[in-house]
């Protein structure tokens, strides 16, 4: 089901009616008018895109990698620029950006969709950069068993541009190494300047 699938937090459908009137309560509450034409529909599709943007609930990520296969390529495999969006579980506020993953399989390889299958697994929730970037070396080593794993996440986090300390244009940039990649920094270099390329 979820992992192969495109799908939604379905706790979310079944709760559509309770959080269409709190939505509406908060326009409220900040002072709109929630009769004006603009606004009738928006709790609706505000509880539609929490169906979007929370669907990583529905989903174990590990599931999302469960169709592997077996092949002798024990070299670098680099899968970057897989774009994701989440939401800062602090603000509850987008951040979005690009995550890169490089690993060495060791007799078992993941289908390339799978990779950003698990991206958006762990992305489409409340989250903070650094689980991201962890939990999927984490997945992707207990999972595929390689011989190592690296990832490279940058990220542009709404709540630091559009409010509080508005820095638009910072960037934050997180990794999280694994196996070889923990041993070798000529590995490392090696990964990050095929990033570059
Ligand atoms: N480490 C980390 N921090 C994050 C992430 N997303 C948001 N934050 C930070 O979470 C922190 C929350 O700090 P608080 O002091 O509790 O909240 P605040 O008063 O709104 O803080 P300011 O943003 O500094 O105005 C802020 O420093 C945010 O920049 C993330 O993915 N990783
Ligand atoms: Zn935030």
């Amino acid at each position: 089901m979820a992992g192969t699938k495109d799908y939604v937090n379905t706790q979310v459908g079944r709760n559509r009616d309770q959080i269409e009137f709190h939505i509406r309560e908060i326009l409220k509450l900040i002072g709109e008018n929630v009769e004006r034409e603009g606004l009738l529909e928006t709790p609706a599709r505000v509880t539609r895109m929490y169906e979007e943007i929370f669907a990583g609930y529905e989903v174990d990520p590990r599931d999302v990698l469960g169709v592997t296969f077996d092949e002798q390529h024990e070299e670098l495999v680099i899968v970057k620029d897989i774009v994701y969006y989440s939401q800062c579980e602090h603000h509850m506020a987008p951040f979005f950006g690009k995550v890169h993953i490089g690993y060495i399989p060791s007799g078992k390889i993941a289908g390339l969709s799978k990779l950003a299958r698990l991206v958006e697994a762990v992305s489409r929730r409340l989250q903070v950069q650094e689980r991201i970037t962890s939990q999927v070396a984490d997945i992707l080593e207990e999972v595929l068993k390689p011989h190592g794993v690296m990832v490279v996440v940058e990220g542009e986090h709404l709540c630091m541009c559009a409010r509080g300390v508005k820095k638009p244009g910072s960037k934050t940039v997180t990794s999280a190494v694994r196996g070889q990649f923990r041993q070798s920094a000529a590995l490392r270099s090696e990964f990050l300047e095929l990033l570059n390329r």
